[in-house]
């Protein structure tokens, strides 16, 4: 089995920051869009800009602009965008023009009628793609979807999976065995509040996420 990345995301407060670090995940989210309950504000933009290195510090946006994007990747050192709206391959591909040392994930909405064929037209402009569960308030819904439909995805993009993940999940990401499959994504199921993470819990989940690779 390939080694799978963990990305904990939608983190806000000072201290939790610090803590989820010394947990070293490969990826550490913060949320710019403000409608979510774990909108990040600009308070903690220093200290994310001081994260070890080792940590890819990612920005999730959901239909922002060109502009505000790089404005944030500059006053933060993002290391990696995640586009969680419908933003199109042509703002895709400007942001790897304009910041071609930047990874970029597009995140797009699984239901059962979902049609992976829809993601050829981001296949040269992001680096990951990123599949969550179908809802309207875009992320952060602590649902799955059906995992059976990962099936039907038979591209050599990358991805990381999604939506509602938690410690339960341990056992059905190691029988799922796909071959694109990146990185786990681990958000509001391991929160005291919105925003605030339980380390220990995560700690949990990456060492046996990790027992669970060869
Ligand atoms: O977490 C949010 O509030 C959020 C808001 C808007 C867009 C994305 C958001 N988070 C992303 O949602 C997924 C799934 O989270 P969950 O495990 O279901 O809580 C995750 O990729 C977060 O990056």
């Amino acid at each position: 089995m390939q080694h799978i990345k963990l990305k904990v995301c939608g983190m806000k407060n000072p201290d939790n920051i610090q803590a989820l670090a010394e947990v070293e995940p490969d990826y550490m989210g913060f949320i710019f869009y403000k409608e979510s309950k774990r909108y990040v504000g600009a308070l903690v933009a220093e200290q994310v800009r001081h994260l070890p290195k080792g940590i890819k510090t990612t920005g999730v946006f959901v239909n922002s602009d060109l502009q505000t994007i790089a404005g944030t990747i500059k006053d933060f050192g993002l290391r990696t965008i995640q586009l969680h709206g419908a933003e199109t391959p042509e703002l895709c591909e400007s942001l790897k023009i304009q910041f071609p040392d930047i990874e970029v994930i597009k995140a797009f909405g699984i239901d059962e009628e979902f049609n992976f064929d829809l993601l050829h037209t981001y296949d040269n402009v992001v680096d990951y793609f990123l599949f969550d569960t179908k809802t309207p308030a875009h992320g952060g819904s602590g649902k799955s979807f059906n995992w059976e439909k990962l099936k039907q995805y038979s591209g050599e993009k990358p991805y990381f999976l999604s939506g509602g993940i938690g410690l339960e999940h341990l056992d059905e990401i190691k029988a799922l065995n796909h071959p694109a499959l990146y990185a786990i994504d681990i958000n509001s199921k391991f929160e005291l509040e919105p925003g605030l993470k339980n380390i220990a819990q995560i700690k949990t989940f990456k060492t046996n996420l990790y027992g669970l690779q060869a």
